[in-house]
């Protein structure tokens, strides 16, 4: 039974601080720990969290898998980019670590392979691929990767943006890897995970639209604030 069977047909809720804002109120292990026992109360199989701090925290307030990852900087290689990050967060707890595998240079030089060794040697974490092309996912169960998530699908030069999901590479990875297959990213509501179950999806993974309310109250503010109507007089 590997941790990876518990996750089979849920939703896992990526608990994160947004990152393009340093100054997000929901940047504390605590708030993160609090949002991630919200969301298991509701139903998540697993929570994806950031950082070792977080991930310790997190790891003290669910029962559920912990996949952690450790971001670093927000360009090119940046999810847990080295052996160093995998391991760190791997020792605060996470049963799962996510890792970037796309085929870009990472900042030591090494290989995914590499961080995959060196991770086993240390720890029994799992090693999640996060890929943005159906390349790399062949590549990352090649190198050894016990599940592949489609997290980086329109953040790098080999991946078109989409508006949406990216079911189509969920598809694609599902009909070649003989591993889980994980849909993530800009999964917003019920229809579109529903859609990745049918693509064959292990679990989908849901971030922003559950645990950012920086990100949600964003995107309701209107336009252009409408001019509020006169008070009426009170008789
Ligand atoms: C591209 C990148 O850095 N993705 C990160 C991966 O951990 C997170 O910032 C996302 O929130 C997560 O993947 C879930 O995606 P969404 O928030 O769209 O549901």
């Amino acid at each position: 039974m590997s941790v990876l069977d518990d996750l089979a047909g849920g939703l896992v809720v990526s608990c994160q601080p947004l990152p393009d804002d340093p100054d997000d109120p929901m940047r504390d292990p605590y708030v993160q720990a609090r949002v991630a026992a919200a969301v298991v109360r509701g139903g998540a199989v697993a929570v994806r969290v950031n950082g070792p701090d977080d991930v310790r925290a997190v790891r003290r307030a669910v029962d559920v898998p912990v996949i952690g990852l450790y971001k670093h900087g927000t360009d090119d290689v940046f999810i847990t980019p080295t052996a160093t990050h995998a391991l760190e967060v791997a020792l605060a707890g996470a049963d799962i670590v996510a890792i970037d595998a796309t085929d870009r240079p990472r900042p030591d030089g090494r290989a995914f392979a590499d961080t995959v060794r060196a991770l086993r040697e240390r720890t029994d974490a799992l090693v999640l691929a996060d890929v943005s092309t159906a390349a790399e996912g062949v590549a990352a169960v090649e190198a050894g990767a016990d599940a592949v998530a489609t997290t980086l699908s329109g953040y790098t030069p080999a991946s078109a943006p989409t508006d949406g999901p990216d079911l189509g590479l969920v598809e694609r990875l599902v009909a070649l890897l003989p591993v889980p297959v994980i849909a993530e990213g800009r999964y917003r509501g019920t229809e579109q995970v529903g859609q990745a179950f049918e693509a064959g999806a292990h679990a989908v993974v849901m971030g922003n639209a559950v645990t950012s309310p920086l990100w949600i109250t964003r995107r309701l503010v209107p336009a252009t604030p409408r001019a509020a109507s006169a008070p009426k007089q009170r008789e």
